[in-house]
């Protein structure tokens, strides 16, 4: 029988905090790739770099991230790289499920930002043995510039990269936690409850970076 097969869209992040750049990427992609589902994937961390001054703990990077998804039944929350020690690479992680759902076609999500480091990443050329990466405008990268760093990696690995139909969004986690130190508001940037969540928590209150 010639089933169609399942499409996964993964948005993998540090997620600290998850902000509506995230989720909108999430979307968009469910709506352009007629995907299934989109899991949301927070990254561990090596441990060097866990529980920094000011910093969401992994726990408190999951809770956010549940609590912003929780209202789209089209993300799902993915805990398979937090269960692991420290850093998990994203070939290991994609080699992992594509035995472990071999009827299921993947869509890695990033943004333009992750996309010119993508040469320095692990195995570059087994992550697109093993997904479509799926590429979001970041920083006002121009188009040109975009399908430029596309092409070439696409000639490098052999791989299969398409364009995600979105707009510039101007965010991160970083400006947000600088905002939040400042005592500034982050409403509409980050959802209601992972707002409260933060205030409660009193996260990034003693960020030390600048
Ligand atoms: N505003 C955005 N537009 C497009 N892609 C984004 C945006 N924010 C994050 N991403 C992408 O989402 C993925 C996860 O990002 P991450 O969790 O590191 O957030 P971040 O905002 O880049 O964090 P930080 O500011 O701490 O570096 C990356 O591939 C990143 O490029
Ligand atoms: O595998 C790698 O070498 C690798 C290097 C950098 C980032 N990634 C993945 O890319 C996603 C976004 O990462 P970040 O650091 O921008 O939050 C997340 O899923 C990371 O695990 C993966």
């Amino acid at each position: 029988m010639n089933q169609e097969k399942k499409r996964i869209g993964i948005m993998g992040g540090t997620f600290d905090p998850i902000h509506i750049g995230h989720l909108i990427l999430g979307e968009t992609a469910y709506e352009q790739f007629q995907l299934d589902k989109v899991w949301f994937m927070p990254a561990g961390n090596p441990p060097h770099k866990q529980n920094r001054q000011g910093r969401a703990t992994d726990s408190e990077r999951v809770d956010m991230v549940r609590l912003a998804i929780a209202s789209n039944p089209h993300f799902e929350l993915s805990l398979i790289e937090m269960n692991e020690d420290g850093y998990s690479y994203t070939y290991r992680t994609l080699e992992r499920l594509k035995s472990q759902y071999p009827d299921t076609a993947f869509y890695f999500i990033l943004g333009a930002d992750s996309l010119f480091d993508f040469d320095k990443w692990r195995e570059p050329k087994r992550i697109c043995d093993a997904c479509t990466v799926v590429v979001a405008t970041r920083n006002h990268t121009s188009h040109q510039k975009l399908d430029e760093i596309m092409w070439k990696l696409t000639y490098k690995f052999q791989g299969s990269f398409v364009k995600l139909d979105s707009i510039n969004i101007d965010v991160s986690s970083k400006m947000l936690r600088s905002w939040v130190k400042d005592g500034r508001t982050t409403k509409y940037y980050l959802t209601d409850n992972v707002m409260d969540y933060i205030r409660e928590h009193k996260i990034y209150k003693d960020s030390e970076e600048v």
